[in-house]
């Protein structure tokens, strides 16, 4: 049996050589102010410049975080031959366009940290993708569930095979996330913005699914128009394991009177043992660590229970921006590339399909 206790840093990005690479933000918003900057800061990361849409947002934003450049434009921006990454953090429907303008500067940066999702279809994803590689700029998503701490230390224990062959992982989200003003005009709701951090862990945890089973219904919340609401996806994996994730961002009259009772569980079953998690993000603006609590035939019924400080916002924002570096650092791909997430927009593509056309849908059928 292999080592059951993980080590002190499992948890952890890896980090790069520098942590000085200037980086220049687009996007002055409630995601730039309250977890990319802050956890930039944390993490010793030099955030050079902002830009934004409306530039007196930028420049609150610069004030109040400390960053001493503010560009009208993002071409200014890409101007300061300082600016070596870009970390691109507006809503999706603009993404593509700000991308675009950023790879057609005749001033070269090496990276962009894009968010999630990279675009709301694969058509449009893959022609940003091959857009980054003709400039010769790598292109990294910020997917960054996969640095939350319960499931990077997951990855850590089934790297290892701790828990034997994988059987049954699901995560169930009981939470209510806040839909920005931009989250009314896109193509989906929950399964873009939201399901898809699942989906890219499942991913991350077991690698792509064959198969696609889906159900969503709107949220009686949510007061705009919207097709998926509340999300129920199964992935079937080649190896015989299944995963499941009920996303209820309705989860019952909780904001209307009645108790509440939210979070986001997740749990893993091996053939050798069994891992339970939570993540502390429905606590925000409150900093709720992540847990992970696992137990192996070999621990006797006893469970292991590391403990960490770091919660999922806003200190995973520090990972994800770190992978980007260390593969610039060795000219290599990003660790959830541009390439990579194609795949996971895929799974979204998948999953809508799966939930509006009432089939079971082969992954493939996506992928191009
Ligand atoms: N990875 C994760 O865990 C999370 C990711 N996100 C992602 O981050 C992105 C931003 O979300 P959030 O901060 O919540 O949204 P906000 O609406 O709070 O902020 C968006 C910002 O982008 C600016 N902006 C809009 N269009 C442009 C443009 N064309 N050029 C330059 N700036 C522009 C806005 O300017 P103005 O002030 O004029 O409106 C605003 O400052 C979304 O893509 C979202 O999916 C969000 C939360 C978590
Ligand atoms: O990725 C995300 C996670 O949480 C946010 C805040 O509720 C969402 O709006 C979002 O886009």
């Amino acid at each position: 049996m292999p080592e059951t206790v993980l080590d002190a840093v499992a948890h952890l990005p890896e980090w790069p050589v520098r942590r000085d690479w200037g980086i220049g933000v687009v996007g002055a918003g409630f995601i730039v102010r309250d977890c990319h900057l802050v956890a930039y800061n944390d993490a010793g990361f030099q955030t050079l410049a902002i830009t934004s849409r409306t530039e007196s947002r930028a420049r609150e934003v610069a004030e109040f975080r400390g960053v001493s450049r503010v560009y009208p434009t993002v071409e200014a921006l890409l101007d300061d031959p300082e600016i070596e990454i870009v970390d691109v953090a507006v809503p999706p429907a603009e993404q593509p366009a700000v991308i675009r303008r950023i790879v057609d500067h005749p001033r070269k940066v090496r990276g962009i940290l894009a968010q999630k999702p990279l675009a709301f279809t694969s058509a449009e994803a893959h022609d940003l993708v091959a857009a980054c590689d003709a400039a010769g700029i790598a292109l990294q998503v910020n997917q960054n569930m996969r640095y939350d701490h319960s499931v990077r230390a997951l990855k850590a224990l089934l790297d290892r095979r701790v828990l034997g062959d994988p059987v049954l992982a699901t995560i169930e989200l009981r939470a209510i996330p806040h839909w920005m003003p931009w989250a009314r005009d896109g193509r989906s709701l929950s399964t873009f913005i939201m399901s898809i951090h699942h989906l890219d862990t499942f991913r991350y945890w077991l690698g792509d699914p064959q198969r696609v089973l889906a159900s969503t219904r709107p949220d009686p919340r949510t007061t705009f128009a919207h097709a998926d609401g509340i999300n129920l996806a199964i992935l079937e994996f080649a190896n015989g394991a299944r995963a499941s994730s009920w996303d209820d961002v309705w989860s019952g009259p909780a904001r209307e009177g009645a108790g509440a009772d939210l979070g986001v569980r997740w749990r893993f079953e091996g053939t050798d043992g069994l891992a339970l998690g939570t993540i502390g993000w429905p606590a925000w603006p409150r900093r709720e660590p992540s847990t992970l609590t696992y137990s192996t035939r070999s621990d006797h019924g006893k469970w292991h229970k590391p403990v960490w400080p770091h919660a999922w916002f806003p200190d995973a924002f520090a990972g994800t921006m770190s992978g980007l570096m260390r593969a610039i650092e060795d000219g290599s791909e990003p660790d959830i590339s541009g390439r990579d997430n194609l795949r996971t927009i895929a799974l979204c593509e998948a999953v809508l399909a799966a939930a509006s056309e009432h089939r079971v849908v082969p992954f493939a059928e996506f992928l191009s």
